[in-house]
C-alpha cells in the first residue's frame, strides 16, 4: 500500500550560502494493508522530514513513494490533494484549527469531503468526540480556545473519521492522559483491523510495542550516519 523506493532528500539553505545537506538517502520500505510500521531514530535522524516526505509536504529529489497506484514524487498537484481526500490520512500533533468552525464540523469535513452525507458524517464525528471524552457541551464551539490535549483530541477525531487506506500518525499518543492514549491506541488498532497500512512516529516506546509490527531505523538512510 505504501512503498518507497531509492527516495532521496536535500535541503538547500538559501540564507546560508545556498548550504546543501542530505538528509535521507536511498530509503526503501514497504507497508502492507494492515500493518503499523514505527520510523525509529535518534532525534535529527530524519522522521518527521521522511513523514513530511511521505505525505507530500516536502519535495523529494528522487525515487518514488507509491501510496496504492500514486507515485507522489511525479503526482501532479490536483492527484495530490485527491489522494489526500480518498487515500492518505495524517494526523499530525496539533490541530490546524480553523477560526468559527464548530468542533462538529471541523471532525465531520473529511467525510463531507468524499461526499457523504451530513447525517452519517455527523453521527460518526459524535461517536468520535464522545470516544476521545471531549464533553459534549463543546462540539458546537470551535477548538480555538480548547486546551492543548482537546485539540489533539480533536484533531485525532478528526483524522480517524474517514477509513484511510494508508495512514500517517506523528506522535499521536503524546500528551494525553491514560484514558485517552488508550482510545488513540484502540483507534488504531482498529485501523489496522480494518486493512489501513500505517506509518508512525512514536516516542512512547509502549505504544510503539502494542501497536507497531514493526520499526525502522531511519538512520540507515541518513548519509551523515554512513558516512
Ligand atoms: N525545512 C528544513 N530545512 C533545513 N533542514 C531541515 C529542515 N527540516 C529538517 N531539517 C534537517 O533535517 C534533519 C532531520 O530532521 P527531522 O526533523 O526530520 O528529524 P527527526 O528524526 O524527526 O527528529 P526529532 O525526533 O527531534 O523530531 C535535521 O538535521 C534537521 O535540521
Amino acid at each position: 500500500m505504501i512503498e518507497l523506493k531509492d527516495v532521496s532528500k536535500t535541503f538547500t539553505l538559501h540564507n546560508q550560502g545556498s548550504a546543501v545537506i542530505e538528509v535521507i538517502s536511498n530509503a526503501s520500505l514497504k507497508v502492507s494493508p494492515g500493518e503499523c510500521v514505527a520510523l525509529t531514530g535518534a532525534s535529527g535522524a530524519g522522521k518527521s522530514t521522511l513523514m513530511r516526505m511521505i505525505y507530500g509536504n516536502y519535495l523529494t529529489q528522487a525515487g518514488e513513494i507509491r501510496i496504492g497506484d500514486v507515485d507522489l514524487v511525479q503526482a501532479e498537484p490536483r492527484d495530490v490533494i485527491a489522494l489526500r481526500r480518498e487515500v492518505l490520512g495524517y494526523v499530525s500533533q496539533f490541530l490546524r484549527v480553523v477560526p468559527r468552525v464548530p468542533t462538529l464540523d471541523v471532525v465531520a469535513e473529511p467525510l463531507r469531503a468524499i461526499g457523504i452525507g451530513a447525517e452519517e458524517s455527523e453521527d460518526r464525528a459524535r461517536s468520535l468526540l464522545a470516544q476521545l471524552n471531549i464533553p459534549e457541551r463543546l462540539w458546537s464551539l470551535s477548538p480555538t480556545t480548547f486546551s492543548g490535549g482537546e485539540q489533539q483530541r480533536v484533531n485525532i477525531a478528526r483524522g480517524f473519521a474517514h477509513s484511510y487506506p494508508a495512514m500517517l500518525l506523528d506522535e499521536p499518543t503524546a500528551s494525553l492522559d491514560p484514558t485517552n492514549r488508550e482510545v488513540v491506541l484502540s483507534l488504531i488498532e482498529a485501523a489496522k483491523e480494518r486493512g489501513a497500512a500505517i506509518i508512525g512516529i512514536f516516542h512512547d516506546e509502549a505504544a510503539r510495542a502494542r501497536v507497531c509490527d514493526r520499526e525502522i531505523d531511519v538512520s540507515r538512510f541518513t548519509p551523515r550516519a554512513a558516512a
